[in-house]
């Protein structure tokens, strides 16, 4: 049986195994190119998957058995947050084990494969995946743990279609998207100069520093020693957001409107709630290293580092499913599975979303005063609507971008359920994920749980494929003439599949600011009010995005480091810092 990676049951239909299926029978697919595809995509072999299955099932070492057989760090899911976590925590020597509820790694960022196609999960806009500066993070934790991953760079990271027509391409070359954006906006081509600058300023300061635990002071005090005017510039926009600092040097409302779209698709809010440092972030990174997908599909990345995980010594579980974190007088010291193995560790990392770890994992009578902050200041992002699609190559035209971001006639509805719509076509930068002939249409729009719950089955499924023909009438209006006709595969998914096989609550795409926030002084680090937990991912500083949470990874790994002894520490500049941090959130 021929192998092209993991077929695995999407996030439609669940199986109890791991499920091989043979696409060659419906394709025509080569096996020297399926299996250049598997090795070069990082995904390993069928051989190599079962007999992976065979470690993780024989493996008596990794039944907990009481403390004698205590991890350093267990990690409680495995996406990006958690394996960046584990894997330069593994690096530094500590023994960790990955505990993920799922089939494969990755969450959000995973993969999987149907009828010859390897789809995305969620975003294929990758940032952080370049060869230069401090803030190739996606690439820095690959390397780590030597597994580096090819990529294609992005010529344009995204094609806007906005109302009354405006098209404006992000070209990976800065200049050519200010001289578009000018072109455009020919009266505001002072304030475009100036708002994007900023954006430059900031981030020129975060690429100068070596980035690790903004929570441990040695390293935090030694980096404002280093490089003052860096991070005075970084607190200094701290508490920022883009929308504010836009309107000091723009007045047209359409371009503010462009700019909210801008802060939009990686925030899942407008500019006035976007943090300046989060929107530099992107807003720079797309030019100064560029857009670039990994080949073989965003899959690989969570893929290759779980692999870098084992190879450094450590361990992943897969189709375990943690129901609660063990305390021992008020720390934890390990984890209880649904199946009712327990594992024990001198530390617990979950990258679950905090609503999941505090609401459910934690067994805990009242919320931790600065749990409560968290929750006061951001709500759960609404969940999303998914089409992933396989159409004809004919559809077409040359040249067209890999990704497009839609939104018709009306900036009203930027923000509002099936509003705008998010468009990816990595096979456009990476063919080998479709049969020859064919291309993935990856397509998402916001969709909250509330707008599924309490439907029959069939009211479900009717509503599913109502709203899906919606959508792709509007691209065929839009973009692609035809579309309908040239579909060769479709699924559909909603909030509901999302919370099922993203574990993520509510479906949701990740924290958004209740309100106006303090740019990103509220958002939480790592360490929590709970002794031995640490949080990691989307809803920890800074935020969502693969890039951010890789950074997440990267401080909460160096926090735990500390503690465990692995790195330099300082308890009393430690407490100091912790109180200092803890009343800056109050300022949230
Ligand atoms: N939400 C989306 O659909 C989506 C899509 C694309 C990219 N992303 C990016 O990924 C980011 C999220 O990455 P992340 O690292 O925070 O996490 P994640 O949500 O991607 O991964 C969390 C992992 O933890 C596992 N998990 C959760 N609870 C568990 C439990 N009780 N036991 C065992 N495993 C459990 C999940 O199965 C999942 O694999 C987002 O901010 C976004 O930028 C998100
Ligand atoms: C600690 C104190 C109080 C003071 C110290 C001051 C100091 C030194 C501060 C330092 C701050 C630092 C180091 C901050 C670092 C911030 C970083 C690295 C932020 C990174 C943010 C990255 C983001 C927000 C990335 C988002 C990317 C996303 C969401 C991508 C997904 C894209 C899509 C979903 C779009 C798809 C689009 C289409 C059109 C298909």
């Amino acid at each position: 049986m021929l192998k092209l990676g993991l077929s695995l049951p999407p996030l439609i239909a669940y199986t109890k195994t791991l499920e091989v299926q043979s696409p060659i029978s419906r394709f025509s697919f080569s096996k020297s190119r399926a299996r250049n595809r598997a090795s070069r995509s990082g995904f390993r072999t069928l051989k190599a998957v079962l007999s992976e299955e065979r470690v993780v099932k024989g493996d008596e070492e990794l039944k907990g058995k009481g403390k004698g057989k205590e991890y350093d760090a267990i990690v409680i899911g495995s996406g990006i947050g958690g394996l960046v976590a584990g894997t330069q925590l593994a690096v530094k020597g500590a023994r960790v084990l990955v505990l993920e509820k799922y089939v494969i790694p990755g969450g959000s960022s995973g993969y999987y494969e149907r009828d010859g196609f390897t789809f995305d999960v969620g975003s294929s806009v990758m940032f952080g995946f370049s060869d230069k500066g401090n803030l190739n993070l996606i690439t820095q934790a690959l390397e780590a743990v030597g597994c580096p991953m090819e990529v294609v760079p992005d010529p344009t990271t995204v094609h806007f279609h906005l109302p009354g027509n405006l098209s404006v391409r992000v070209h990976r070359e800065y200049s050519d998207f200010i001289t578009e954006l000018i072109n455009k906006f020919p009266h505001e081509k002072e304030g475009i100069n100036k708002f994007y600058s900023e954006c430059w300023k900031i981030f020129n300061a975060l690429n100068s520093l070596e980035l690790k635990s903004l929570e441990e002071p040695i390293y935090l005090f030694g980096q404002f020693l280093k490089k003052p005017l860096e991070c005075l510039t970084l607190a200094y926009y701290l508490p920022q957001n883009a929308g504010n600092i836009a309107r000091k040097f723009i007045k047209d409302t359409q371009l503010l409107s462009f700019i909210d779209a801008e802060c939009f698709i990686v925030s899942t809010v407008n500019a006035l709630q976007t943090p300046m440092i989060n929107a530099s972030m992107v807003l720079c990174d797309r030019h100064y290293g560029g857009i670039n997908y990994p080949i073989g599909g965003v899959g690989g990345i969570a893929k290759s580092l779980a692999r870098g995980l084992e190879d450094k010594g450590s361990k992943i579980l897969y189709k375990a499913n943690v129901k609660s974190i063990i305390l021992e007088h008020g720390k934890a010291v390990g984890v209880k599975l649904a199946d009712g193995r327990e594992f024990f560790s001198k530390t617990v990392i979950s990258n679950a979303t905090r609503w999941d770890t505090f609401g459910k994992l934690l067994k805990i009578d009242e919320l931790p005063e600065e749990e409560k902050i968290f929750q006061k200041v951001y709500v759960k992002a609404p969940s999303f609507l998914s089409i992933h699609m396989g159409v004809k190559a004919s559809l077409l035209p040359p040249d067209t971008d890999c990704h497009h971001f839609i939104l018709e006639d009306d900036w009203n509805k930027l923000e509002v359920p099936c509003g705008s719509i998010f468009l990816s076509i990595p096979t456009v930068l990476d063919p080998s994920l479709a049969p020859e002939g064919n291309h993935i249409l990856h397509i998402f729009t916001v969709s909250p749980m509330e707008d599924w719950k309490g439907l029959s089955q069939k009211d479900y499924e009717e509503k599913k494929e109502l709203l899906a023909d919606e959508i792709i009438r509007r691209l065929e209006n839009k973009l692609f003439p035809g579309l309908k006709g040239s579909i060769v595969f479709k699924e559909v998914g909603t909030p509901k599949t999302h919370r099922r096989y993203l574990a993520r609550n509510d479906g949701t795409y990740g924290p958004m600011p209740r309100n106006i926030p303090k740019g990103l002084l509220g958002m939480p680090f790592n360490t929590t009010a709970i002794d031995g937990l640490y949080c990691v991912g989307d809803s920890c500083f800074p935020g969502q995005g693969v890039i951010a949470v890789a950074f997440s990874g990267v401080m909460c790994a160096h926090r735990v480091a500390a503690d465990l002894g692995f790195e330099k520490k300082s308890p009393v500049l430690d407490a100091g810092l912790h109180r200092l941090l803890a009343w800056f959130r109050t300022m949230a």
